[in-house]
């Protein structure tokens, strides 16, 4: 299991995105929070500007639709660039015609959960995905506490990923910093979304690598523990 460090754009400077991009050099994805002031009580950005990023950078975008209507929009992020298009199962109507149509346009696709919503009743939807988000803090800002009572899902979900022997990815997305990251990776995710705790650091590229090290370490112990 590939550790995979995600920075996320909510906390950069939106004046200076391209810039802020190659701050984070070395970073596996981009992750881009697009907000619609619906499903969420925020605003942020939508395709025209995911569409300049992708040009901008060359570090693959990993977007995570907290809108509403996601069976509308999510194809059209694909088409703007991205990489991987996430959307709320909360806000889709047919989330598995939806992951099919995004698998369909080139991209990768990956469903997340709100804290109060549980996994078990995606069970059967989990071989369309490509990757799942664990929402550790209600979505709509970032600099939030990490909430700790997230960790039994993420167990949960490694455990059903394992069982159905699927090659999904696991990403956590919500107050993940260096005194959070090691208690995620050793519940099972591989995907670490990281906002403030990136670009709020003097050097984003090494807070980057900072996080890596931290949980490559927790999930190596883990895989060695498994192995014998
Ligand atoms: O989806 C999000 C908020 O809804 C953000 O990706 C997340 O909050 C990242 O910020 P931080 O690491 O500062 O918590
Ligand atoms: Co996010």
């Amino acid at each position: 299991m590939a550790v995979q460090i995600n920075p996320s754009i909510l906390s950069a400077d939106f004046a200076r995105l391209a810039e802020e991009a190659k701050a984070v050099e070395g970073a596996d994805w981009l992750h881009v929070d697009v907000m619609d002031n619906h499903f969420v009580p925020n605003l942020t950005l939508g395709v025209p500007v995911v569409e300049s990023l992708a040009r901008a950078t060359d570090i693959p975008l990993d977007c995570h639709l907290m809108i509403e209507d996601a069976d509308r929009w999510a194809p059209q992020y694909v088409e703007a660039g991205a990489g991987s298009v996430t959307f709320h199962a909360e806000a889709a109507a047919a989330p598995i015609r939806l992951a099919r149509e995004i698998r369909a346009k080139g991209a990768r696709a990956s469903m997340a959960l709100k804290p109060a919503t549980p996994i078990e009743p995606y069970e059967d939807l989990l071989p369309e995905l490509d990757m799942l988000l664990i929402m550790t803090v209600e979505p709509g800002f970032g600099g939030q506490a990490f909430l700790d009572l997230m960790l039994p899902k993420i167990r949960r979900t490694r455990e059903l990923i394992s069982k159905h022997g699927l090659e999904l990815w696991l990403q956590v997305d919500g107050g993940v910093s260096a005194s959070t990251i090691e208690r995620c990776a050793e519940a099972g995710a591989d995907v670490f979304v990281a906002g403030s705790a990136v670009y709020g650091a003097a050097d984003p590229a090494q807070a980057v690598r900072a996080l890596r090290t931290q949980a490559e370490t927790v999930s190596a112990a883990a895989a060695w523990a498994c192995g014998h």
